[in-house]
């Protein structure tokens, strides 16, 4: 189910369930507890957020919007995203239109910027300077991918905060959680398959869960892989010991299965290849060999290759050399 399907059922859990406080937010503990203290403080300097999508970047932002305002924050709370095509003399007009007051009489206002990343050095130089020009009266929050795109200049003016991919045990006591709460009758393998599918998003996680509670029945690994853009990895596993095996024309249907009936992209695949290989039973050189297959198919496919014959091409290679 899309977001949009989700939407128009009433509601959606991953907006439901998202945490309030820096208390609720899973993982990150380090994190939370230097967030917190710049709360109890009254101390908070401009921030910069990195790291994959879903672990909870927004959210964090959003709750300390809620810690240090209450009531207020969503007046006190702008949240813009840098990738917005109208660009960035609309967002600097916005920020500016925002910070010349703040509501309730608090000595700043928060300026929450999504995919600081997207936007070019010049606009980030703009950007550093209505940092500047406003130093007195807001706060900036800037979350991106990587902070590698981010310049000098804009990363020494904030403290930096790096989000990982969230541990396993945090997204499967979350997501049992809410299992809980909907009344949800969910398996241990459903829970694994559905840590293992979110491979550390957050939010992956709980639409997956809500996607897979629609049909009204147990969700068990079945249903969960059933709506998630992954397979169980030991039917990767299965493909690649076919061709390491040196029987090509079997490892090719496995594949055709995941792209087809289990209708997984090519990247998809490569993805789980990349994430599972060390897991597979493997000698150490098998797992090498594979890997340095999987780098170079990735990069193909990035380039615009065709993914099936890309793909077919790596179980033909491990097959090759089965000699
Ligand atoms: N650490 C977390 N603890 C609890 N829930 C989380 C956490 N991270 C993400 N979520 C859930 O996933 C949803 C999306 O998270 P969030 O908006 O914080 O992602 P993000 O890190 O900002 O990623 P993006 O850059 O893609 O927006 C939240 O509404 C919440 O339901």
């Amino acid at each position: 189910m899309s977001e949009a399907e989700a939407r128009g059922r009433g509601e959606i859990w991953i907006e439901k369930y998202r945490p309030q406080r820096l208390s609720a937010v899973a993982g990150h503990a380090d994190i939370v507890g230097r967030l917190e203290s710049y709360v109890a403080q009254d101390d908070l300097p401009h921030l910069l957020f990195t790291g994959p999508a879903g672990v909870g970047k927004t959210t964090s932002a959003m709750a300390i919007a809620r810690e240090v305002y209450g009531d207020d924050w969503r007046e006190n709370f702008l949240e813009l995203n840098a990738s917005d095509e109208r660009g960035i003399d609309v967002v600097r007009d916005r920020i500016k239109n925002f910070a010349r007051a703040s509501f309730g009489g608090y000595d700043y206002r928060i300026i929450f910027l999504d995919e600081a990343d997207a936007l070019t050095s010049d606009a980030q130089s703009a950007l550093r300077r209505t940092m500047e020009q406003f130093a007195n009266n807001t706060r900036f929050i800037l979350s991106c991918n990587y902070s590698n795109q981010i310049i000098d200049p804009i990363q020494s003016r904030c403290a930096v905060f790096r989000f990982g991919p969230l541990d396993g045990d945090s997204v499967a006591e979350y997501v049992r959680r809410i299992a809980e709460e909907e009344g949800i009758e969910i398996t241990e393998d459903g829970i694994d398959a559905l840590v293992y599918a979110a491979d550390g998003d957050m939010r992956k996680a709980i639409n997956g869960l809500q996607a897979a509670a629609t049909t009204g029945e147990t969700v068990d690994e079945e249903a969960v892989y059933a709506i998630t853009a992954a397979v169980r990895p030991e039917q990767i596993e299965t493909m690649v010991t076919t061709a390491l095996d040196g029987d090509f024309t079997a490892a090719r249907a496995k594949l055709d299965d995941l792209l087809t009936e289990a209708g997984l992209g090519g990247g998809d695949v490569i993805d789980q290849l990349h994430r599972s290989a060390w897991s597979f039973d493997l000698d150490d050189r098998a797992t090498v060999r594979l890997l340095e297959r999987v780098g170079e198919t990735d990069y193909r496919i990035s380039q615009g290759a065709n993914e099936r014959l890309q793909l077919e091409a790596l179980l033909a290679a491990l097959a090759l050399e089965a000699e």
